[in-house]
């Protein structure tokens, strides 16, 4: 008798694990399946997810841009996840990014609440960050008026060209001493410097390591994107656990980046009087003091809004410029044509200089095929605020939406043969193709939120592109192609083995001014 209960009681327990098993196998798919039949609507399509966590592991994936394109090329181009019981929607189809940015601007035009309030780096003072309202609007308003624009890019010409004789000869003095260089430092160099000093007037102090510590801090702020996304995905969940997902790094990074700002500000404010032209740190210092002033600025804010300008423009155009850089090695061809375009407009007696750029169309052209190639953002995140219709599917209100800009610029509906590097497809200058370039070609996001950077990063990009293949030969170490392999784990898409070359000078007769 008690050999049968034993027999019974094994024979219920592999039946139970069964029925447990099947369950948790079937949960998610009738799970998904119940929410949208009983909220009445139709989600957007939705791969099986596991108990409690949803779909939390697909996003863990080192390469998140590339399994979640392989994903939509199974289930579609509006993907919903879900992450614990958080629906995130993921677009990654050129049409589907046109009709959100075309119908939906407005209400897409936030980026959700961020998860640390109080951290400089995408905290709740943070530009990049700000809902999109007044104090929005009257900073973007300045950022375009003083920094940004046309006419404010105009105005600050001669301090990237002084930035860019420095690039040169810092190259230039590792050809003669038959140096490496390794490109991305050289670059970041070039744009640190010029952003900095297009904001406050004087680049970082290289003597007591000011700049030195502001752009370590733009590399740890790079290196924590996608752990600052995962805690921005995974906020509303953790909120209720009283839990701030790494909370203790980005508030490190968020201290560090105060000390040096405190200092900058300070000094920055005893000049305040003296300058006649005020530069846009000068502006925001004179509004923070001013009672009366348009609209009220914090101190807080002065520093989230350089922290924003510094790790916003900086890294991502200094991958485009390495990215870029590794594609004309790699594409002899590319480099051959590029060659006589800057030979015959700029010639070899003069340093290219961005005036230069308009009458480059083939340099203009290689840098944009560089970013849809390697988006420095190849994910950028913004939240429905109301609930809408995209692609005849129901978003809900407050639902976070992920655009997969690497995804979308390499949708083969759009782009014939999407993974070759072949600038001559942006050699058409058709207003159809423009109209249409700017649904599938967003390295620069879209819409009132899309980068306000845009003109001064094609400048960077540019000059340091015309000035790398028209002052020199580079030879590879170790082989003659670059490696193109991704780094796996940063949001920001880096280059897995950075490019180190030896440049060889060929332009000996070159005029350098003596203005540096
Ligand atoms: C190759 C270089 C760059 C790339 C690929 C890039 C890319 C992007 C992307 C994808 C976004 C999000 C857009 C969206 O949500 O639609 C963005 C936003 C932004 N970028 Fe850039 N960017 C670059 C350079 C710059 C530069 C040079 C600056 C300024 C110095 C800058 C400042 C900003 C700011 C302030 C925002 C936030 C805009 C807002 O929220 O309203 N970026 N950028």
């Amino acid at each position: 008798m008690a050999a049968v209960f034993i027999v019974d009681f094994e024979k219920c327990f592999i039946f139970m694990f069964l029925c447990i098993l099947f369950l948790l196998i079937c949960y998610p798919l009738f799970f998904n399946k119940l929410k949208s039949s009983q909220a009445g609507f139709d989600l957007p399509p939705s791969p099986p997810s596991l108990p409690i966590i949803g779909h939390l592991h697909l996003l863990l994936s080192t390469l998140t841009h590339k399994s979640l394109q392989k994903l939509s090329s199974k289930y579609g181009p509006l993907l919903h996840l879900c992450i614990f019981n958080v629906p995130v929607i993921f677009v990654s189809s050129a049409s589907v990014a046109y009709e959100i940015f075309r119908a939906h601007d407005v209400n897409i035009s936030f980026r959700g609440n961020p998860p640390i309030g109080e951290s400089l780096l995408v905290g709740s003072s943070g530009f990049f960050t700000a809902p999109y309202g007044d104090y929005w609007k009257f900073m973007k308003k300045l950022m375009v008026t003083k920094l940004l624009g046309p006419q404010a890019l105009e105005r600050s010409q001669r301090i990237r060209a002084d930035e860019l004789e420095r690039f040169y000869l810092s190259l230039f003095d590792k050809a003669m001493k038959n140096e490496s260089v390794e490109i991305s430092k050289e670059a970041m160099k070039l744009i640190n410097n010029s952003i900095c000093k297009m904001i406050m007037g004087r680049s970082c102090s290289e003597e007591n390591g000011e700049a030195e510590r502001v752009r370590g801090l733009v590399t740890e702020s790079t290196a924590l994107t996608k752990k600052i996304f995962m805690a921005n995905m995974l906020h509303r969940p953790l909120k209720k656990l009283g839990i701030s997902l790494f909370k203790k790094e980005i508030m490190s990074v968020s201290c560090r980046f105060s000390e040096v700002l405190d200092r900058i500000l300070e000094e920055h404010g005893e000049k305040l009087d003296e300058d006649q032209e005020m530069d846009m740190m000068g502006l925001l210092l004179a509004a923070y003091r001013d009672k009366n002033a348009e609209c009220k600025i914090t101190r807080n804010q002065i520093k989230s809004l350089f922290v924003d300008l510094v790790v916003a423009g900086t890294d991502t155009s200094r991958h485009a410029t390495q990215w870029t850089m590794a594609e004309i090695i790699n594409n002899p061809k590319v480099l051959e044509i590029l060659r006589q375009e800057i030979d015959s407009v700029v010639g070899r007696t003069r340093l290219v200089q961005e005036t230069d750029l308009p009458n480059l169309p083939y340099l203009q052209a290689i840098v944009k095929e560089g970013l849809r190639l390697h988006p420095p953002g190849p994910l950028f995140a913004r939240t429905a605020r109301e609930r809408c219709m995209i692609g005849g599917f129901h978003v809900q209100e407050n639902t976070p939406l992920v655009i997969n800009a690497y995804a979308v610029m390499r949708d083969p509906d759009f782009w014939e043969e999407p993974n070759e590097f072949k600038p001559e497809r942006f050699l058409g200058t058709g207003k159809e193709d423009k109209r249409e370039q700017a649904l599938k070609y967003i390295p620069f996001g879209s819409g009132r939120r899309g980068c306000p950077g845009v003109n001064l990063a094609y400048i960077l990009v540019g000059t340091a592109i015309g000035v790398m293949v028209q002052c020199f030969d580079w030879k590879i170490k170790g082989g003659d192609k670059v490696n193109m392999e991704e780094s796996r784990g940063a949001l920001v898409l880096t280059m897995a083995n950075p490019l180190n070359c030896i440049p060889i000078v060929r332009t000996p007769n070159l005029q350098i001014p003596c203005s540096s």
